[in-house]
């Protein structure tokens, strides 16, 4: 097996009110170098996850599904992992681990998997395909899990900065789901998904007043998830006040993440560090390529 790179980036789903169906990447990375080697052995300088053994390894036990799946045997590989990318924080790290789980099984074995199985598998272990998508596509996705296929669209040129607001609390995507009511009444079902059309139309359009307006207007999930998530409303009035195009949840949070004129991201970090001075603040682009696989 020739030693090889996988660049996955992180990513940000729901973007307001398209729940577990639209999602963003982002250029925050986990990198990891993979090569043949006697044992299984994980090399992490920016994860502290504290485990016994390589068998309890996320992104090895994907790996090892996806390789028995195929019957075909995993070679023992060293993994020299970097993750800029927050834990249990709502930047998608759970759905970069798959697809690097999924893209070493990949490479390892020979699968040669389209980037549609990838899809399949990494939607299947992660549940939505709202950071599945955008971290193997890049871009922004829209993407729905029918019976038997997924249908993704990527939208094209996007035009703002992202900053993120990241709290020193972890809040598990489980623990965030369980807030979230099982059904939803046809008259709340309807105007939820109107306010995530008119999103996702006012994104095609570029009108991104309108976007990151309806983006604060969710009805699918942030109403059940706001007391969940420190400074909530502060966060979205602080960054309007700067004159954010609107401000979300990331994911099932606990991040918040405000769309913002393209250019003004890093002065509205900046200054969104005088409200929020324990938060690590980011301002962050859109990035376009998705999962990347480089030979060493
Ligand atoms: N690079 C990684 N290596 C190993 N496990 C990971 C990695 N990234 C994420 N995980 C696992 O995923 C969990 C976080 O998933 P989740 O609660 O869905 O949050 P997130 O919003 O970051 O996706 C971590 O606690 C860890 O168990
Ligand atoms: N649609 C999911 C998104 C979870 O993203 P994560 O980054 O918090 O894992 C949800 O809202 O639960």
């Amino acid at each position: 097996m020739r030693p090889f790179r996988i660049i996955v980036p992180a990513s940000s789903g729901n973007v307001g009110p398209g729940f577990d169906s639209m999602g963003l990447a982002v250029n925050l990375f986990l990198e990891l170098e993979v090569s043949e080697s006697a044992e299984w052995e994980f090399i992490q300088p920016s994860l502290d996850l504290n485990l016994e053994s390589y068998e309890e390894h996320f992104i090895y036990s994907i790996a090892k599904k996806i390789a028995d799946k195929h019957q075909k045997t995993l070679p023992a590989c060293k993994v020299v992992e970097k993750s800029a990318i927050p834990l249990a924080r709502g930047l998608g790290s759970s759905a970069s681990a798959i697809l690097a789980g999924i893209e070493i099984a990949n490479q390892a074995c020979e699968l040669k998997l389209s980037k549609e199985e990838k899809l399949q598998y990494g939607t299947e272990i992660e549940g939505h395909p709202d950071n599945i998508a955008p971290a193997l596509f890049g871009g922004l996705v829209i993407s729905t899990l029918l019976e038997d296929e997924i249908e993704h669209i990527q939208l094209q040129d996007l035009d703002f900065d992202i900053v993120v607001y990241i709290p020193d609390v972890e809040l598990k995507t489980e623990a965030a789901r369980a807030a979230l009511p099982e059904s939803y009444p046809r008259n709340l079902a309807a105007a939820a998904s109107g306010v995530s059309n008119i999103t996702v139309a006012a994104l095609v359009k570029g009108d991104y007043q309108l976007a990151g307006k309806m983006m604060e207007k969710d009805l699918f999930h942030e109403p059940y998830r706001a007391s969940l998530i420190p400074n909530y409303d502060m966060i979205r009035s602080e960054a309007k006040k700067l004159g954010a195009y609107g401000t979300i949840i990331s994911g099932a949070g606990p991040t918040m993440m405000s769309f913002v004129p393209n250019g003004e991201g890093q002065a509205v970090a900046l200054k969104m560090k005088d409200v929020l001075p324990d938060y690590q603040m980011k301002a962050l682009q859109v990035d376009t390529t998705g999962l990347k696989v480089e030979s060493l």
